[in-house]
């Protein structure tokens, strides 16, 4: 029988739901949103932290000085969004929504093509928004949104829509692999026995991260885990810093608000020049092949 190598983020996911479920079953907020912090922090944010990398090896950035216009440039896209957030919450968050679903598709486009893969990653956002929306009501509530209920109507119809694409991208490419319809049918368990934002960390942090980080770290010929912690360290850490900073312009917000914009709206803009950095290194031939999953 042909034995095939799995990566890690095949194990690492149902790993993932299952540890989870335990958050989910602890008692009070706290707890969970505890994990959500540190799991973005040590798990989730390192990926996006090989942009630096991946910039370095795609783009012409040797000199200090254009490393600092690269890094400017970044900085300015992130800007950007935190103005839009600032002025038109509702809408940014459904902009959010819709590219990272587009983000997240990227995670089996080259298996499944671009279409099925935006369908898995609709299906991904779509999930615990129409499994448990008066769970998912308040959080959007507290990043400032104040029409969630039109998320909620639409999200049934961006789960078929997202449904039939990932069929479809499925059905019509050889090249998919198990974890390319096992991983859909497990986010289905997910969102229906976990708090959203356990289930956030499940796929976040144990499945998109740690394939993310395979990936890249391959294409950029890190080896060893040394190798991948000193590319990922000093952008990982300035996060960190940017996170703290960001704080003192949210105080007179509850604390559980505080954290969840930091997260989530961080993660809206830092997104936006990582898709910008992904399409780079792919139009320049990073991750064109068909990986295992
Ligand atoms: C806010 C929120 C959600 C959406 C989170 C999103 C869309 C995160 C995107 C992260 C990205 C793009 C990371 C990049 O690597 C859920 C889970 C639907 C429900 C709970 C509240
Ligand atoms: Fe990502």
């Amino acid at each position: 029988m042909e034995t095939v190598e799995r990566p890690p983020a095949f194990w690492l996911f149902p790993i993932g739901l299952l540890l989870a479920v335990g958050v989910s079953l602890l008692p009070g907020q706290w707890p969970l949103y505890t994990v959500l912090g540190v799991a973005t922090a040590f798990l989730g944010l390192p990926h996006g932290s090989l942009d630096t990398a991946v910039a370095k090896r795609y783009l012409p950035l040797q000199s200090p000085l254009r490393l600092g216009g690269f890094f400017a440039a970044y900085m300015a896209l992130s800007a950007v969004v935190l103005a839009v957030w600032w002025q038109a919450p509702d809408a940014a968050l459904v902009v959010f929504l819709l590219y990272s679903a587009v983000h997240f598709g990227d995670d089996v486009a080259a298996r499944i093509g671009r279409i099925g893969g935006s369908g898995y990653g609709l299906w991904i956002v779509s999930l615990p928004v129409v499994f448990q929306p008066e769970v998912v009501v308040p959080l959007f509530e507290m990043l400032g949104s104040t029409q969630p209920g039109f998320i909620v109507q639409a999200a049934p119809w961006s789960l078929a829509l997202g449904g039939a694409l990932l069929l479809t991208g499925l059905v019509t490419h050889s090249t998919r692999q198990l974890s390319d319809w096992r991983d859909p049918l497990l986010l289905v368990l997910g969102a229906w026995l976990l708090h959203p934002l356990a289930y956030f960390i499940a796929y976040w942090c144990f499945l998109h991260s740690p394939r993310h980080l395979e990936v890249a770290s391959r294409d950029l010929g890190l080896e060893s885990w040394g190798e991948k912690l000193r590319a990922v360290a000093p952008t990982t850490l300035a996060t960190y810093a940017l996170a703290i900073a960001a704080i003192p312009f949210l105080v007179g917000l509850p604390a559980d608000a505080v954290l969840l914009r930091v997260i989530f709206v961080g993660l809206a803009a830092l997104t936006v020049p990582h898709m910008v950095v992904e399409f780079i290194a792919e139009a320049r031939g990073a991750g064109r092949e068909p990986q295992p999953a």
